[in-house]
């Protein structure tokens, strides 16, 4: 029999199937997955032999899942700071895009930003971004669990969008049967894509069962010029062109009416909230509260790091559950266990994945986060999920496992060929900042070329 290995913290959050924290309770790992959760006498009673790692003074719960990001864009952190979303987009953000796109520039974003992500804790993402392969190739050698998005734009500049979609299909069936990759497609949004193509991927993504990720209601101006253009709000326009559907994940859903909450509801379309991003490009606070009580499945992601600025499900999850009160003038608002569900098996049901991951239950993948709270700034522990969302940070993450294997402990990656693969990418740091500094020189000083 494969050998079993004991994770014996002193509190487990379970996630599913309640809200129970399980003290003194641990879990035993077998073949990457879950094979039994008891207290920690049983565990030892009923596997005799098996390894330990104790976890004195954790909590351990599902690894988190970061329903959105665009994880190539970490090496234009910081590179289109404060503006609003239209000029971020078109000022900065696409023209950088339009020179340093390649598949090396995707290939070593990615790789920075799987680093960031696993020592925080998330042990599994949603990526939407140009070369879907190089993003599922970074995401093999880093052993980050991955929804790969391939981005189909109708907009000048960019490459046409059958080409775009070939390019998505083609990752899909390249790497066909990988565990840990899923692919969707990622149209960029409604303003960007027409009717015709849209109903198109509707189409391909029921015929391949591919999941549809697609920006949506982020910004007033997105809402308004929709109606001026179509007659229709955009979440409405997507259910005349077929894309309403629980294989749909709505990023953003800031500016939504009665109306299209019930229009999601209604369609099983998940929701992945942004809420730094949000803040950070002004766009606005999401109707999370409403999203909840009107039964969308509710994700939550960090966005890429051009407009967060960091990849970090801790600090996001904190801000959602804070934000939710704020917006909703609500003290119960998105209550901190409800929160980590949307942090965790919000994410993964919207990916389809919550039969594999997001919860601690037997026969799932062991993609698990310890937080240690025994630290003198989070004592004293009286509730771990409350401590969990509202105080600690990603410097607090202990220790992370993706199939029952430790990827990062105390924020260092543990697995070689991801560690080697990172410090290959930062000694080209610099020519990447040197290029981007190129496309904007004269705008900002602190990107100099100097
Ligand atoms: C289809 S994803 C790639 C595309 O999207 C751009 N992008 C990144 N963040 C946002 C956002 O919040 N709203 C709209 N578009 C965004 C990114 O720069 C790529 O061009
Ligand atoms: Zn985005």
């Amino acid at each position: 029999m494969a050998p079993t290995t004991l994770l014996l913290p002193d509190w487990l959050i379970p996630v599913e199937p309640d809200q129970a924290v399980l003290a003194g309770h641990g879990i035993a790992v077998r073949d990457g997955r879950i094979a039994d959760i008891a207290p920690h006498a049983v565990l030892r009673d009923r596997h005799p032999g098996a390894a330990e790692r104790p976890l004195a003074g954790c909590a351990l719960l599902p690894g988190f899942v970061n329903l959105h990001t665009h994880a190539a864009m970490s090496l234009l952190r910081g590179a289109g700071d404060d503006l609003p979303l239209m000029a971020w987009l078109q000022e900065r953000i696409w023209p950088l895009e339009r020179k340093l796109m390649s598949a090396d520039f995707v290939y070593d974003g990615s790789v920075l930003a799987f680093a960031e992500m696993l020592a925080g804790g998330t042990t599994c993402c949603a990526d939407m971004y140009f070369h879907p392969e190089e993003v599922a190739r970074a995401a093999l050698s880093m052993g980050i669990r991955a929804a790969v998005g391939g981005t189909v734009f109708e907009i000048s500049g960019a490459p046409p969008a059958e080409q775009m979609l070939a390019q998505a299909l083609a990752a899909h069936e390249k790497y066909r049967g990988e565990p840990g990759l899923r692919f969707m497609l990622a149209p960029h949004a409604p303003y960007t894509v027409g009717d015709d193509m849209l109903r198109h991927l509707a189409a391909v993504a029921e015929e391949a069962d591919l999941t549809i990720a697609i920006h949506l209601h982020e910004t007033r101006q997105e809402v308004e010029e929709a109606v001026a253009m179509h007659g229709m709000r955009p979440a409405e326009r997507l259910a005349h062109l077929g894309l309403l559907s629980p294989r749909l994940v709505a990023v953003h859903g800031v500016h939504l009416d009665a109306d299209d909450i019930a229009l999601l509801a209604s369609h099983g379309v998940s929701l992945a909230h942004c809420p730094a991003s949000n803040l950070k490009l002004a766009s606005g606070l999401a109707p999370v509260a409403r999203l909840l009580e009107a039964g969308v499945n509710l994700g939550i992601g960090t966005d890429g790091a051009a407009s967060n600025n960091r990849l970090d499900m801790l600090s996001e999850l904190r801000l959602a559950a804070l934000l939710a009160k704020g917006a909703s003038g609500d003290a119960r608002a998105l209550p901190a266990h409800r929160a980590l569900h949307a942090a965790t098996l919000g994410g993964a049901k919207a990916l389809g994945w919550d039969d594999r991951i997001g919860s601690v239950a037997v026969g799932k993948y062991a993609d698990l986060v310890a937080i240690r709270l025994d630290s003198a700034r989070l004592a004293p522990v009286f509730d771990p999920v409350s401590h969990v969302v509202y105080a600690a940070g990603r410097e607090d993450v202990e220790e992370v496992w993706i199939d029952g294997r430790t990827v990062a402990k105390k924020l260092q990656l543990t697995n070689s060929p991801s560690k080697s693969d990172l410090e290959r990418i930062m000694s080209r740091i610099s020519q990447w900042r040197l290029r981007a500094a190129g496309v904007i020189s004269g705008t900002n000083t602190y990107l100099s070329q100097e």
